[in-house]
């Protein structure tokens, strides 16, 4: 664990945090612990018809620099969602995905086969010999930390455009009312073969010039991610008999979406969640996390904790990944914990079909051979519904197969004429 001096630095300005960014190997100093300031009676958190946009600012400026020994109600977690950690960690395989490159056939079969067993139960593995540079991960992460840590008013800068997924957001008090997770996130997306860097311009474009520095360490970031993901694609297909390069190709052109997680210490860590319970929507989650903890996964009844190897990767799969296997690999509920002490940092790559493509598993092979499991959709649909009408929880991919049958022609209906 790494020990957080808990002195309180002055928030560094944007313009230095670009020449860190620039320097592309920063030492994260350690993070002013961010307290709640128990909301004034006028922080009213979204109501159905408030401003959001307004309740948003007000409800950001609840991470405040304040001592409080208790955490505002909105977010206080049922009972059940905020059950205590088992003491067992989950055995997670770590998966050296480096044979795929280096014409070890022994060592082929046994990351498939190790890939295979943690699929089929939690969906869970861990990745090494990614080839992803540590100095490129250890600024990914340490520039988390200096856009966390700057003034409100800047953040909001980046404030998340309603209906997307992309800005920054804290606690997501501009969508939900209550079990606000303790967390603030920055969300971007990513995909390649564009005129002009994407993440470097959203850098620029939503932060100012100051930012492009940091741009570049994530664009090249999500660069190595999209890489890996594609290696994972084919040792997936390896592990579930799918023709080859059915997988892989199916992302070549995805359109992922990279998120930032920063988990402040928590006055009530025990009443709380940073993440809620719930399965990821999209296809594969790569997440670097630091070595602080917090991820666990609820298998047999219990919340297991997946704990940080240093180097590795945490891989999971997706519902979007469940129903390309036609339900072979399980996408599987997880939560992130908080804790009294430590700030925690996690950067969520998450793998997604370009929208318009059908999610449609392999006709051949034992995954054809079964009934399917799920009716065929795009991303698109699966990405409104989470962003739009249904907060992604335990039973997402359920909820929209429902919604699937009416929703989107009744949103088409309500929509407003286009002419
Ligand atoms: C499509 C997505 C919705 C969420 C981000 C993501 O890209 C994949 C994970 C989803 C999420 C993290 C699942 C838990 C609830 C959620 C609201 C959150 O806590 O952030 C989800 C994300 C979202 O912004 O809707
Ligand atoms: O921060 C973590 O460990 C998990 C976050 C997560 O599950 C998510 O963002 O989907
Ligand atoms: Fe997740």
């Amino acid at each position: 664990m790494v020990s957080q001096a808990q002195q309180e630095p002055a928030l560094p300005h944007s313009s230095s945090i670009a020449k860190r960014a620039a320097a592309a190997s920063m030492d994260a100093s350690p993070a002013p612990p961010l307290l709640l300031r128990a909301p004034t009676p006028s922080i009213d958190l979204p109501a159905a018809k408030q401003d959001r946009a307004d309740a948003a600012s007000k409800a950001a400026a609840v991470f405040d620099l304040r001592r409080e020994p208790k955490i505002p109600a909105p977010f206080v977690w049922p009972h059940d969602d905020a059950r205590p950690t088992s003491a067992a960690e989950l055995g997670v395989p770590v998966v050296d995905v480096g044979v795929l490159r280096n014409g070890d056939r022994a060592g082929l079969h046994r990351a498939a086969a190790q890939v295979a067993a943690a699929c089929a139960t939690h969906g869970f593995f861990q990745v090494c010999g990614h080839g992803v540079d540590a100095a490129l991960a250890r600024a990914a992460l340490d520039g988390a930390s200096d856009f966390f840590r700057l003034p409100l008013a800047e953040k909001q800068r980046a404030r998340r455009v309603p209906g997307t997924v992309s800005g920054y957001t804290s606690a997501h008090a501009d969508r939900f009312a209550s079990k606000l997770p303790w967390k603030e996130t920055l969300s971007f997306g990513f995909h390649d073969g564009a005129a002009s860097p994407v993440v470097v311009d959203y850098f620029a474009g939503t932060l100012g010039q100051d930012f492009e520095p940091m741009g570049r360490v994530y664009q090249r970031y999500c660069e190595e991610m999209k890489a890996l993901s594609l290696t994972i694609m084919e040792l997936l297909e390896l592990s579930l008999g799918v023709e080859r390069g059915y997988y892989r190709e199916f992302f070549e052109d995805s359109r992922s979406i990279m998120r930032c997680n920063y988990y402040p210490p928590c006055p009530e860590p025990e009443r709380t969640l940073g993440t809620g319970p719930h399965c990821d929507p999209t296809a594969l989650t790569i997440l670097l996390q630091d070595d602080v903890g917090g991820l666990e996964v609820l298998v047999d009844g219990e919340w297991r904790p997946v704990r940080p190897v240093p180097g590795a990767m945490v891989i999971n799969i997706g519902d979007t990944f469940m129903a390309l296997s036609n339900g072979r690999y399980k996408s599987c509920l997880h939560r992130a914990v908080v804790n009294r002490r430590q700030e925690r940092r996690s950067l969520a790559f998450f793998l997604c079909p370009r929208e318009d493509r059908v999610v449609r598993p392999p006709a051949s092979g034992a995954v054809g051979a079964a009934p399917r499991r799920y009716p065929d959709f795009t991303w698109a649909d699966l990405m409104r519904f989470t962003q739009r009408h249904y907060r992604a929880d335990t039973r997402t991919l359920d909820a929209f197969t429902r919604w699937l049958s009416h929703g989107p022609a009744q949103e088409a209906a309500a929509a407003p004429c286009s002419t």
